[in-house]
């Protein structure tokens, strides 16, 4: 182990670093962890917000104001009018972080050819980097958090040209060579930014890189918080990990098809995936000529609800899915579901939506682990569809039928609220599912 694993070692309660055997080094958990813990906190040391939110969340804390008449828009930066900030404190913060390097020059980059030729992720990277090297123009008097990112391992050292970034303005220029060495670390180690499965931008958080190793089956995930005017993630355990046990989270989604996943991991991030879940993977074969999936939708709603038909089962389905089932696995069937699902639970026909959406629900519980949040999210979504079909739907003679959807939207946000309770609250607390659970579930319990 290197110096900085045993000075990391002595700083956190939760976690342990160990060697490993591809990965460097390994966390595991220093005592038995249990749900709803924060396993660990890290403020970043860098953010960049997409471009669609641009001017719509604060540039330092990512917080969105809420859609009310009364709530205080953002204020916009007077010296280069493209940063906004929730309030002074966000603006003097993000300055002292950052922008005070490239307020001055930051119009003419963000107009200059060099940056304005690059394609949409090249230009994210640019962005990122400016911020980090404004903040950070050169190793000497490096925190904590910049000699973490600093020990990083690199993707491509031999390779990496760091893209065009924003002039710094300043006493000491950065170097080339210093720029190349941070950019090295871009790409196995940065996370996209979300709430609540919605990309909001792309950060720096160099322990939780330092740390955590991916696997396509995670007992743990991350989630982004606002906090002291900056964007902080919160890893969270998906079940109760055992002392000793790696804790891992996923760098991808681990619902991409597997030779995707291999691929991206492999591109972008260097190594062949181990876990449980490509391990099975790999011994899947799945026909390439089109499937027809209506067929099989019905036996993995039963396979999957065998127990009991109103619980998510505790065990991630994949290792014991019956083969007359893995073209379910076909690399179509999960965005073809989710397509359907999406399309019939706004605009109806809501049985349809319903049905589909029960197909999809299945299927997430093969490809995703227990409390994984796109079970949670998804569950509420059929909540809401239920709702909706009891709400408006004519039942005529059948009141039955209008008393099942009432329990089936009940059963659900149940589910769903038992996922999303785990996982915590996250990103936007205004109208996000916590606060949507909280509205819906007097509606849904009050009703006959
Ligand atoms: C964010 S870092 C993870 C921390 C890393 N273990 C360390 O010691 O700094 C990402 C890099 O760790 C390695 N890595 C992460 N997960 C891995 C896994 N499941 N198997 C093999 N290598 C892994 C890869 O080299 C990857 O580019």
């Amino acid at each position: 182990m290197s110096t900085t694993d045993t000075d990391l070692n002595d700083q956190y309660d939760n976690v342990a670093l160990r060697a490993h055997p591809k990965a460097r080094s390994q966390a595991v958990a220093r005592h038995r962890i249990h749900l709803l813990t924060d396993i660990i906190k890290v403020e970043a040391l860098a953010t960049i917000l997409l471009p669609d939110e641009k001017g719509k969340r604060c540039d330092a804390c990512f917080h969105h104001p809420p859609r009310r008449n009364n709530s205080p828009p953002l204020k916009r930066c007077s010296g280069c009018a493209a940063y906004w900030y929730c309030n002074t404190r966000c603006q003097v913060n993000h300055w002292n972080l950052c922008h005070k390097g490239m307020c001055k020059q930051f119009p003419r980059y963000h107009a200059s050819e060099a940056y304005t030729n690059l394609p949409p992720h090249q230009k994210l990277d640019a962005l990122l980097l400016s911020h980090l090297v404004a903040g950070h123009p050169s190793q000497e008097h490096a925190n904590n958090s910049l000699s973490t990112f600093l020990s990083l391992l690199p993707h491509n050292p031999s390779t990496a040209v760091h893209p065009p970034i924003c002039a710094f303005s300043g006493k000491r220029t950065p170097t080339a060579e210093f720029v190349n060495h941070l950019f090295e670390r871009f790409e196995n180690n940065n996370f996209v930014i979300h709430s609540h499965l919605v990309s909001t931008g792309h950060g720096i958080f160099p322990l939780a890189s330092r740390l955590f190793n991916h696997s396509c089956a995670p007992n743990a995930v991350v989630a982004f918080i606002s906090e002291n005017c900056n964007v902080s993630m919160i890893v969270r355990p998906l079940r109760v990990i055992n002392e000793g046990e790696e804790i891992t989270i996923p760098y991808i989604d681990p619902a991409l098809p597997f030779h995707r996943r291999r691929q991206i991991l492999e591109l972008s991030y260097g190594f062949s995936c181990r876990c449980s879940s490509c391990m099975l993977s790999q011994s899947i074969r799945i026909i390439n000529s089109p499937v027809d999936f209506k067929g099989l939708e019905t036996p993995l709603i039963d396979f999957v609800f065998s127990k009991s038909p109103e619980k998510l089962p505790e065990a991630q389905c994949l290792s014991s899915l019956p083969k007359s089932l893995h073209h379910m696995l076909h690399e179509l069937c999960l965005p073809h579901l989710s397509a359907t699902f999406s399309d019939h639970s706004h605009d109806g026909p809501y049985t349809t939506a319903l049905h589909v959406g029960r197909s999809l629900l299945a299927l997430y519980c093969v490809v995703y682990p227990p409390n994984y949040p796109q079970i949670g999210m998804h569950c509420l979504e059929m909540a809401k569809t239920a709702w909706n079909k009891y709400t408006t739907e004519e039942f005529s003679s059948d009141s039955s039928q209008r008393f099942i959807t009432l329990e089936n939207a009940r059963m659900y946000l149940r589910m769903g609220e038992a996922v999303l309770s785990i996982m915590g609250p996250e990103g936007d607390i205004e109208g996000g599912p916590l606060e949507e659970i909280s509205t819906l579930k007097p509606l849904l319990v009050g009703s006959e």
